[in-house]
């Protein structure tokens, strides 16, 4: 399985290509747009999330609901575009045109892509950067991974994102939560606290940022359960599944770190502290009594919940000034804005959790290849079985 997208954040539209989803598997247009709509909620977002309702279109790879077995085409359609339809034209900006057409951005911002990408690509105008380095295109990886969310759950394996912390306020730490609450929670609210009182801090240290013209970051966290042991490999360094879990959610805009179950805090403890001690019974087979380690031994699953958490930087676009230099004149002036997020940590956690549901999906449909969805179900099934009679 792979995905690409294409985009640009105020361009016409947003297209995904989805390869190796395999035939027969019902999917229907909305069930993507539950997750779509998930990730435009949540506290903190600016004003572009009132323009934007994401709704995706299914262009290819599907008939009658179920899957062809050939390539799935998504479309997004951007409603801000027709703002910006002549600034995004595709003609080339003649003598004469318009002053709003001929103006270039010359002002990096500190902490976006902005600077990087103009000396990387020779571009002068650095919207031609930011238009594509913009975090809209996660909207589009959503929608690929809702297609893989779809196929875990049809295998049984269920995924779920939530806020696990936004500017140092922490979410419920309880590991107790069921799959059940874990999944009300993260439909209702983006955050895992069954506590209104800490969502309502964290909602409250947003708007001081954003009343302070600054910005927050936070930790997400995915958790992801019924996943058989043994999925991913050990036998060489880009089969290990932890690994690939790791950098596709580094790949999320802002995102700057990833921890397994104990995470860092493994460092301060001592091995009998942080290894999960092995049990069997008939019903089960092997099983853990602890999850420390976050569902992963040796780059494969253990059979334990997956439990992986990402931290998300505060948004670099301020209102409050950062010092840069005019590419142009070379001067040293204040970087200002005219709108942005001021906390995005809730809609980046349904990111995450669709991101980190495509990994789990493609290792799945790797090591149980199938062409025919009921035959990789089937194949799954009788893996499961015979782990649990091994
Ligand atoms: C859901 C989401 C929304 C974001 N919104 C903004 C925004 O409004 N303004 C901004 O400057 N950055 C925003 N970002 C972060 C930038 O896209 C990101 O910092 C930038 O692409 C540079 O990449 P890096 O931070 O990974 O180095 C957002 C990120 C996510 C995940
Ligand atoms: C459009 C989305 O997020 C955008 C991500 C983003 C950035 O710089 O990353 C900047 C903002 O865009 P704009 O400059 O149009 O206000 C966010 O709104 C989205 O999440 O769908």
């Amino acid at each position: 399985m792979r995905y690409l997208t294409a985009g640009e954040s105020h361009g016409k539209q947003l297209t995904t290509i989805i390869e190796g989803i395999p035939s027969n598997m019902p999917l229907l247009q909305e069930d993507i747009n539950q997750s779509l709509i998930r990730r435009q909620k949540g506290h903190g977002r600016g004003k572009r999330m009132q323009i934007e309702k994401d709704m995706a279109e299914i262009t290819s790879g599907v008939r009658h609901g179920y899957t062809l077995g050939s390539p799935i085409a998504l479309v997004i359609h951007n409603d801000d575009f027709k703002h910006w339809a002549d600034i995004m034209g595709e003609h080339p900006i003649h003598e004469g045109a318009e002053r709003k057409l001929r103006r270039t951005v010359s002002r990096p911002r500190p902490g976006h892509a902005d600077l990087n990408g103009a000396l990387k690509y020779g571009h002068r105008d650095m919207r031609n950067v930011l238009e594509r380095s913009s975090a809209r295109e996660t909207a589009a990886r959503v929608a690929a991974g809702s297609v893989a969310k779809i196929l875990l759950r049809q295998l049984g394996i269920e995924v779920s994102g939530y806020v696990k912390e936004i500017g140092g306020i922490i979410a419920d730490d309880q590991p107790a939560f069921t799959m059940t609450e874990r999944q009300q929670v993260s439909e209702e609210s983006p955050v895992r606290t069954l506590d209104k009182a800490v969502e309502q801090d964290m909602m409250d240290a947003i708007d001081q940022a954003k009343k302070d013209g600054d910005s927050i970051g936070g930790v997400a966290e995915v958790y992801v359960e019924g996943v058989p042991a043994g999925v991913g490999s050990y036998a060489q360094y880009d089969r290990k599944l932890d690994s690939r879990i790791a950098g596709s959610v580094v790949s999320i805009n802002a995102f700057k770190g990833v921890e397994f179950g104990l995470g860092f805090k493994a460092a301060r403890k001592n091995g009998s502290e942080v290894h999960d001690e092995i049990a069997w019974d008939e019903t089960n087979g092997y099983y853990r009594e602890t999850n420390r380690l976050g569902g992963f031994e040796g780059g494969m699953t253990t059979g334990m919940p997956i439990v992986v958490k990402g931290v998300m930087k505060p948004i670099p676009t301020l209102y409050k000034p950062l010092k840069s230099v005019d590419i142009e004149s070379k001067e040293s002036f204040n970087a200002s804005i005219e709108r942005s997020d001021s906390c995005a940590v809730p809609a980046a956690s349904v990111v995450m959790e669709h991101i980190v549901a495509f990994e789990v999906a493609k290792a799945m449909t790797e090591q149980f290849p199938s062409d025919q969805f009921p035959k990789l179900k089937q194949t799954i099934d009788d893996y499961r079985e015979e782990i649990r009679c091994f």
